[in-house]
């Protein structure tokens, strides 16, 4: 990866207006991700157009299903050489340490804790009754045991779990600049502040995307950073 941390998050559903956008702002990005949205739309074979523009390449699938099923679909990913795979913490230790060792040899996993679109009325309406702070903190010590190289949190939360694993991967997304528009994030930061508080890759999509000038936009934020 070069040293930009922002992971583009490519949530579109035409493939040819993702590759044309990914081309716009490839020089001000470090990687691309991409999600349930483009994988369910595009596989493999998006994945393959993606990766031509030698970007490192992030597939966000997150993964939660029995041991044995995510093992298989990590092992079906292997070929396409993703830089990181993002699994759901709440699948379970013995679901992550299979995700893990079904993993290729320069991938990392990393666990979704609290999805950073839930607050603590979410989390209680499922019955956890925690706020995302503390839920998240919980899982990024079970995703840590599990072997995982780290964890998917807000940026709210990225700082207190830095402390507790000082070599973790912290991918942040729920990233907003000053004056953008939260949407359906609940949980939202800025990229620099983000950053500051020790995130490892900074997932931004529609900041970017849905911008009237995505490439002005990715500039402004890299000159944030
Ligand atoms: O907790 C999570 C986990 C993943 N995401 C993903 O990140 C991007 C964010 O897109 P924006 O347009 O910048 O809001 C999106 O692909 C999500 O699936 C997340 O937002 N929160």
């Amino acid at each position: 990866m070069n040293s930009n941390p922002v992971y583009l998050a490519l949530d579109l559903p035409r493939l040819d207006a993702a590759e044309a956008l990914a081309r716009k702002v490839a020089g001000h990005i470090g990687g691309i991700k991409l999600g349930l949205e483009f994988f369910c739309a595009h596989g493999h074979h998006g994945v393959h157009e993606l990766h031509k523009l030698g970007l490192p390449i992030f597939l966000d699938l997150k993964l939660h299903d029995i041991p044995n099923t995510v093992a298989g679909a990590m092992q079906a990913i292997h070929v396409l050489e993703p830089s990181i795979v993002t699994i759901h913490a709440a699948g379970g230790r013995a679901m992550m340490e299979d995700a893990k060792a079904a993993a290729g040899e320069n991938c990392k996993v990393v666990a979704v804790t609290v999805l950073t679109s839930l607050d603590g009325g979410d989390l209680n309406a499922i019955g956890v009754d925690a706020e995302p702070h503390e839920q998240a903190l919980r899982l990024a010590e079970l995703a840590h045991s599990a072997g995982l190289d780290g964890i998917v949190c807000s940026g709210h939360e990225v700082g207190a779990v830095h402390q507790q694993w000082k070599d973790g991967y912290f991918v942040v997304p729920g990233l907003r600049p000053d004056d953008g528009r939260s949407g359906d994030q609940k949980r939202i930061m800025t990229p620099r502040a983000a950053r500051d508080a020790g995130a490892s890759v900074l997932v931004i999509g529609r900041p970017i995307s849905r911008a009237e000038d995505p490439l002005a936009a990715a500039i402004a934020i890299e000159a944030t950073l």
